[in-house]
């Protein structure tokens, strides 16, 4: 099976990360996420990013590092999940795909119910 190449994102607004809801309709619905997307053919991990989250939050980011990619297999497909940690820069936070999101401090984060293939880069951050 084809491995899908996706980027994502821990926001950092001040102390506080931002995680997005997945919204009924997409797939694995309701569940949370680091919001992110599919990186397009010729398109540099960082550039996709970028434009991932303007696209989907209507906000500029700086990127400040990246984390260890995850990949891991749904029951229908299978991605590599490629993470970076990046602080708000400027704009104000409008969801265009996502159901709901929440700005909490990094402790709280592991009690929401979070797409599989997220689980991994979480552990990891929060022993940053
Ligand atoms: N953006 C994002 N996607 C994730 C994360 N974790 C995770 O498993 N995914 C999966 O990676 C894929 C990312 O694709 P996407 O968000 O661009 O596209 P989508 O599936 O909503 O749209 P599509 O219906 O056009 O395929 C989704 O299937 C999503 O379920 C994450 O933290 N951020």
């Amino acid at each position: 099976m084809k491995t899908i190449n996706v980027t994502c994102a821990i926001i950092q607004f001040d102390d506080k990360i931002l995680a997005v809801q997945r919204s009924e309709t997409m797939k694995l619905p309701l569940k949370w996420e680091f919001p992110g997307g599919k990186i397009e053919t010729g398109e540099s991990e960082i550039d996709c990013i970028k434009r991932e989250i303007f696209e989907e939050l209507n906000i500029k980011i700086e990127v400040k590092e990246k984390l260890t990619s995850v990949t891991h297999q749904y029951p229908n497909f299978k991605i590599k999940l490629i993470p970076f940690i990046v602080e708000y820069l400027s704009g104000e936070l409008k969801l265009r795909e996502h159901c709901g999101f929440l700005l909490a401090y990094k402790n709280e984060l592991i009690n929401l119910d979070w797409a599989e293939a997220d689980v991994p880069i979480l552990k990891e951050f929060i022993e940053l």
